[in-house]
């Protein structure tokens, strides 16, 4: 039985990703769901849960804070633009993630099972930590980012807004990520990476830009 009194929220996207949120809930006894909503009419389930249209469903759409639940940082920030009068849920942190007390982390941002976050690190707006992602100590990290499974973030490293770091990538020490880059899954980034670059490998080199 729940302990604490639960805060609903709603969730829109009924994806993947929103399947891994709904995971991180059912580890937090102060929050539950209560609509998950999706554009796309032909999705009427998620896990055995009911998907409702925003366009039927306004009034429950605007009756709880949302979480984006899509993986696509793109596509969440359309959706935070296209649903600005809406309010959005406080950050969720799936409950075996080790989290710092001295760490902020915002508005619509989700932490995923066994995620790492170190003192002194700020994580953005409608972010991912995807599951056994480590983000050490004094790094600043941008809205809209993904951070995906088992990436290192070393320590004072930054990233700029819309960029995702692939899966089991390692960025060195205090390097500068700009906004809107693509990291390729694996590699290790030695030195700063200018905005909207798509770089792969170990050590990283830029394969094109995709501004
Ligand atoms: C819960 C979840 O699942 S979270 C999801 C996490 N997702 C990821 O980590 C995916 C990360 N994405 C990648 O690594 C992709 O391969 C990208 C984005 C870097 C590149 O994708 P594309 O732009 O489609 O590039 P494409 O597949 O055409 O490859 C271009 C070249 O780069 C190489 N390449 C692509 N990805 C990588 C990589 N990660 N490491 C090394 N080389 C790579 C390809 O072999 C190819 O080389 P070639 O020209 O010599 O043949």
């Amino acid at each position: 039985m729940n302990s604490k009194e639960s805060r609903k929220i709603n969730l829109y996207g009924a994806s993947g990703h929103a399947k891994v949120i709904l995971d991180i809930i059912s580890t937090l006894d102060d929050v539950e769901v209560a609509y998950i909503f999706d554009d796309d009419t032909s999705v009427t389930t998620l896990l055995d849960r009911e998907v409702l249209s925003p366009s039927v469903h306004q009034d429950k759409l605007n009756e709880y804070p949302l979480i984006i639940s899509v993986g696509s940082n793109l596509l969440r920030e359309q959706l935070v633009n296209q649903l600005a009068s809406s309010s959005f849920s406080k950050a969720l942190v799936h409950s075996s993630a080790q989290i710092s007390k001295e760490t902020d982390i915002l508005e619509g941002s989700v932490v995923m099972p066994l995620a790492v976050i170190n003192a002194s690190t700020k994580i953005g707006t409608h972010g991912i930590i995807n599951s056994g992602a480590v983000v050490e100590h004094d790094c600043r990290i941008g809205d809209f980012v993904h951070i995906s499974p088992k990436a290192c973030i070393c320590g004072g490293v930054s990233i700029g807004n819309g960029t995702h770091i692939g899966a089991g990538a390692t960025v060195l020490p205090n390097v500068k990520i700009s906004s809107n880059c693509i990291i390729g899954a694996g590699a290790v980034i030695l030195k700063d990476v200018p905005d909207g670059a798509k770089v792969v490998g170990n050590p990283a080199k830029p394969i094109k830009f995709h501004l």
